[in-house]
């Protein structure tokens, strides 16, 4: 990765869609929402899933949620989406109708997730259950953290799985999770095909998000101030994605 290139803000998006088709990809915690001390303390804005689909009519359905939350769980917060969306770090892609596109989540296996558990009862942690594997939150426990991403990584090599990093979460999930794959599958159909793609994220996992829309003509969007990123742009916080997004 590249290290400061996001340097400034992205040009307002009415001039972005003056150029041609836009697509927009949205993380979830940390872009649309402020993050919390747990995963569901997050207190989204009022109407945010219905003014989400207001952006999406603008962009003739081409804006989608792609987040390492369950899209059940997003749902569970903001009410049913009236987007295309990609949970489960892309490993769960669907179109606005609904329709499912590709083969879904891979449950964790009973005995890997039971051993997650152990562990975070054991060293004070915060355990989440997903559609696709399990999460190990030290939010409330930073000195856990180290153990927690050793833990974890040996778990996945032991069982094929993935380790992947975010803030103060370590997570198992499958091997092919990946929010960049999720992005390329939206931009092969319609309405989004053809379109210059722009990813907005704040975390780690986002630069794969980032990297599919660069190579498809578009950009990254880093949320926050994370220095390394191969991200184009820069937005400060959660409420400055609103006001770039005229919520
Ligand atoms: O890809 P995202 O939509 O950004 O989801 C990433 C993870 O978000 C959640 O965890 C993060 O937000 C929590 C609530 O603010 C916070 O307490 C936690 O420390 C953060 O890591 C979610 O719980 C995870 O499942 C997502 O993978």
């Amino acid at each position: 990765m590249v290290s400061g290139t996001a340097t400034g803000a992205p040009p307002p998006l009415a001039s972005l869609m003056g150029e041609g088709p836009v697509s927009l990809f949205l993380d979830f915690d940390g872009t649309l929402v402020e993050l919390a001390p747990g995963p569901d303390e997050i207190k989204p804005r009022a109407g945010l899933a219905s003014e989400l689909g207001v952006v999406s009519t603008r962009l003739d359905g081409r804006c989608a949620i792609v987040s390492g939350r369950g899209l059940d769980d997003i749902e569970k917060h903001i009410g049913p989406l009236p987007v295309a969306g990609a949970g489960s770090h892309g490993s769960d892609v669907r179109a606005a109708d609904g329709t499912q596109l590709g083969d879904g989540a891979i449950g964790l296996p009973a005995a890997i997730e039971q051993r997650l558990r152990v562990f975070a009862a054991d060293n004070a942690l915060d355990y989440e259950h997903k559609p696709h594997g399990g999460a190990l939150h030290y939010r409330s426990n930073q000195e856990a953290g180290p153990a927690a991403h050793a833990f974890a990584k040996q778990l996945a090599d032991e069982n094929g799985w993935a380790a992947q990093s975010g803030k103060c979460v370590v997570e198992i999930v499958a091997k092919s999770a990946n929010k960049g794959a999720a992005v390329r599958a939206f931009l092969g159909i319609a309405p989004f095909a053809g379109s210059r793609p722009f990813f907005l994220g704040d975390d780690l996992t986002d630069e794969a998000g980032f990297a599919a829309c660069i190579e498809a003509g578009g950009a990254g969007i880093l949320i926050g101030d994370r220095e390394e990123t191969i991200a184009t742009y820069r937005l400060p916080n959660v409420t400055s994605v609103h006001e770039w997004l005229n919520l």
